[in-house]
């Protein structure tokens, strides 16, 4: 049956590759069906996140025909985790990508591209940046955002000005205190379960989109429903494979809005749009990417399919039989 992964599960194959001279980590699952492979997708997950993060949407995806690839994204996991932020860049990810995916399809093949969260910002630069390998593109949980032709505004002044008030706790990631302050397999841990909405006895978080962590908290937190106690050891093995602190490389992705910026400018000369088939699936919950921030893509997507499950952030995991529907229905279109 399609039942979501387990750390370490046999169905599928965990290997590791060089790309751009760094050691990139991936799982491998192999079409269960007996017809010829469909095609290949590769998945992108977020932060706080490991490849892990898509179990429950990899075995469906076996079923359904495809190869999966899906890739500890730079900074995580079984990946290298290089300390200088200017790699982390959404056109180098969207590079490794490019990379990552060639061994699969060839120099004129192409894939179906995934992405979650941060992983989902990523995708929709990839597709801009490699539209000849994508032949379709989705995102759960980030809306695709056209790149900016105006002047660069640090996050700092447009939270002052009162505006993306849902990204205020950026300003906290972009810093250093969490690196500081959660390093170690218990603090790391710790660190985790707030950000997966564990709560306290008096119902205290350790997470709020628009503070960041609150640090007086993270130890008084029952585990969070999203994850077993088992599901949250092996995040915290995982993260802990980098040496403290281990989450510089994760929030290296919160350091890169001025070189994102820049290679911006470029797209956006180009007039770069969404040309090929696209689905955007919208959290109704994520308090850090509201539905609101969606309104709009269309004109830049003519080929957006919509969708939404009644979820928080963790779409994936808390509503993945109704994420891994959309996304058949969407990949049957596609198919036909
Ligand atoms: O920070 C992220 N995830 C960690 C917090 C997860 C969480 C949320 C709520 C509760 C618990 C945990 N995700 C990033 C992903 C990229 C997003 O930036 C891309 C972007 C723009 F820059 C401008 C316009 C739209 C747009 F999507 C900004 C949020």
């Amino acid at each position: 049956m399609t039942e979501k992964l387990v750390p370490n599960d046999p169905r599928v194959k965990y290997e590791s590759t060089s790309i751009r001279g760094y050691k990139y980590a991936y799982i491998r699952g192999e079409p269960t069906t007996d017809a010829a492979p469909k095609g290949t997708i590769v998945l992108v997950h977020g932060f706080p996140d490991l490849s892990f993060g898509w179990r429950h949407q990899i075995p469906f995806l076996m079923s359904r025909g495809y190869r999966v690839i899906v890739p500890d994204m730079l900074g995580y996991g079984r990946s290298d985790a290089p300390a200088d932020l200017e790699e982390y860049t959404f056109k180098k990810l969207s590079g490794d990508i490019n990379e990552l995916a060639r061994k699969f399809v060839g120099p004129d093949g192409q894939i179906i591209l995934g992405g979650h969260d941060w992983g989902g910002a990523v995708v929709w630069r990839a597709a801009m940046w490699y539209p000849e390998l994508v032949k379709a593109v989705f995102s759960v949980c980030t809306p695709y955002h056209h790149p900016t032709q105006g002047e660069f505004h640090s996050l700092q002044t447009i939270i002052d000005a009162g505006r993306m008030q849902n990204f205020a706790y950026q300003l906290q990631f972009m810093g250093t205190e969490v690196e500081e302050r959660c390093q170690g397999r218990e603090k790391v841990k710790q660190f985790l379960n707030s950000m997966h909405g564990g709560f306290g006895p008096q119902r205290e978080v350790g997470f709020r989109t628009e503070q960041g962590i609150i640090f007086e908290n993270i130890s008084k937190l029952n585990k969070s429903a999203l994850l077993s106690e088992e599901e949250l050891g092996h995040y915290a093995d995982q993260y802990c494979l980098h040496p403290a602190p281990e989450l510089h490389g994760p929030l290296n992705y919160y350091r890169t809005r001025k070189p994102n910026y820049d290679d911006d400018r470029v797209l956006a000369e180009k007039g770069v749009k969404i040309e090929m088939p696209a689905l955007f699936i919208t959290a109704l919950r994520d308090t850090a990417l509201p539905p609101r921030m969606s309104e709009g893509m269309e004109q830049y997507c003519p080929q957006l399919t919509r969708g939404e499950v009644d979820a928080s952030h963790w779409a994936l995991t808390q509503t993945g039989d109704d994420v891994n529907r959309q996304i058949g229905d969407w990949l049957s279109k596609l198919e036909s």
